[in-house]
């Protein structure tokens, strides 16, 4: 009779196109069987009745800010984080960091730091910014899961924002190396001519209509016509209106090769909570109105949007404690929280599991390159898994938050399932139980 290292049993088990009840046999981290019933034995048995089994999730926007800054976020608070909420490997950008992630040097000292640190795996986005276009290349050879550009101003002089310029210049750059550059979309021109506007306000909303929906929609078109001369492929990161979804779905019909992602504070908040909640529900883009929430659902129900990420930006809490919607720095802190949220979306819209699974998982694994590994529960993957209780509630507290700083537009929310285990290739690294600790953590590099 077989052994394996674990078997979860009778678990539901979500497969790429079903939900089945079946048994999951772990052996030296990979998924080694699923069988309604295994006959072997295990050093490890874990009784996952009543519970969903899901892929671990892949999270392709977090700022941890290390080196540099890590009183705002770091490796060890920020993947346990990550972990606690049911995600196997995020992908941390390369900004907010001191120095930031835009030369090679940089890049090996976050992937020694994190390989030390991380308690989930990790991939590292390098940066485009002015100056650094000689870098993009080596960047790519040693192994960024893309590139990162900003076309507003960024809030850290470390890493400045792309000009027109730099952006379809690094394009041409970027396009050869098979990777891919991810934009934070919104126009510099009209964030800035409206900031002036509104120099004299310090409301919520005065705040939101400083970053008008026509400044994500104008920089998605921009950077799109530059992506159909230079080829380059691109990422959209937290898309918030409906609008720039379907240009960019316009522009994947015509042939670009690009996918967008959006974020569960545009798909569960509004400007309301801005004016509610203060600065705690402060990004860029900011949260929209109740009507463009409703459009972006729809729009992530049509199929129209790849995946959800929790673009985790944080910040120590005093950079928060401000009634100054313009000073306060802009940033949610919800890299906990995007699973739970991603279910809530599900329960109250009808979505099947295995669509929420391609969201978190399945579509980041094969845009980044990872699908060898990771993205389904499937026979030779990586056995990272997630162990989800959909009858037991979980209310975000500070006392629960495994991030740095504790605060979070999220806290006093009431998501109706809970996460109870997350196993990275074989291993537990979190659990609702207790507080396993295994900085085991990899780099994780795209095969391209
Ligand atoms: N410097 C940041 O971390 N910025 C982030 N801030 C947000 N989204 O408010 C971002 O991703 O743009
Ligand atoms: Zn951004
Ligand atoms: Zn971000």
């Amino acid at each position: 009779m077989d052994n394996y290292d674990v078997i979860i049993r009778k678990g539901r088990v979500v497969l790429k196109e079903t939900v089945v009840t079946a048994d999951v046999a772990i052996k030296n981290g990979l998924i080694e069987k699923v069988h309604s019933s295994i006959a072997g034995t295990a050093d490890s048995e874990v009784d996952a009745q009543g519970l969903y089994v899901f892929p671990g999730g892949i999270d392709v926007h977090a700022h941890f800010s290390e080196p540099g800054r890590e009183h705002w976020e770091g490796f060890e608070t920020g993947s346990a984080m990550m972990a606690a909420g049911g995600m196997t490997t995020y992908f941390d950008m390369p900004l907010n960091g001191i120095p930031s992630t835009v030369t090679v040097e940089a890049l090996k000292e976050k992937a020694e730091t994190g390989s030390r640190k991380s308690i989930a795996d990790f991939g590292l986005w390098g940066g485009l910014v002015p100056g650094n276009e000689e870098e993009l290349e080596t960047l790519a050879a040693e192994g960024v899961v893309g590139f990162k550009a900003f076309m507003s101003p960024t809030g850290n002089k470390e890493f400045e924002r792309s000009d027109d310029h730099t952006l379809f210049n690094g394009m041409q750059k970027i396009a050869p190396t098979g990777k891919l550059l991810a934009l934070h979309s919104e126009s510099a021109v009209i964030v800035k001519g409206m900031e002036q506007r509104y120099s004299e306000h310090t409301d919520a909303v005065s705040f939101s209509r400083s970053r008008p929906e026509e400044a994500e929609v104008e920089a998605v078109n921009r950077a799109i016509s530059y992506a159909k001369v230079t080829k380059c492929p691109l990422h959209f990161v937290h898309i918030s209106t409906a609008e720039a979804v379907e240009r960019i779905q316009e522009a994947r019909l015509a042939g670009v090769d690009v996918t967008l992602e959006t974020c569960p504070h545009y798909l569960l908040f509004t400007e309301d909570t801005l004016v509610e909640k203060g600065a705690a529900a402060k990004c860029a883009p900011p949260l929209r109105s109740n009507e463009q929430k409703q459009k972006l659902i729809e729009a992530l129900l049509d199929g129209k949007i790849d995946m959800v990420s929790s673009d985790h930006s944080p910040c120590p809490s005093d950079m928060k404690d401000t009634d100054d919607m313009f000073a306060a720095w802009g940033g949610i802190s919800g890299g906990q929280y995007t699973f739970l949220a991603v279910l809530e979306l599900a329960a109250a819209h009808g979505i099947k599991f295995p669509r929420t699974a391609q969201w978190l998982s399945g579509a980041p694994a094969e845009r980044f390159g990872l699908s060898g590994s990771k993205g389904e529960i499937k026979e030779g993957k990586d056995a990272d898994l997630v162990l989800v209780d959909m009858n037991k509630s979980f209310t975000v507290t500070k006392e629960n938050m495994y991030m740095k700083n504790k605060h979070s537009v999220y806290e006093g929310m009431t998501f109706s399932a809970s996460i109870e285990q997350t196993f990275l290739r074989g291993e537990t690294i979190f659990s609702a139980a207790g507080k396993p600790v295994k900085r085991i953590g990899r780099w994780t590099q795209p095969q391209q």
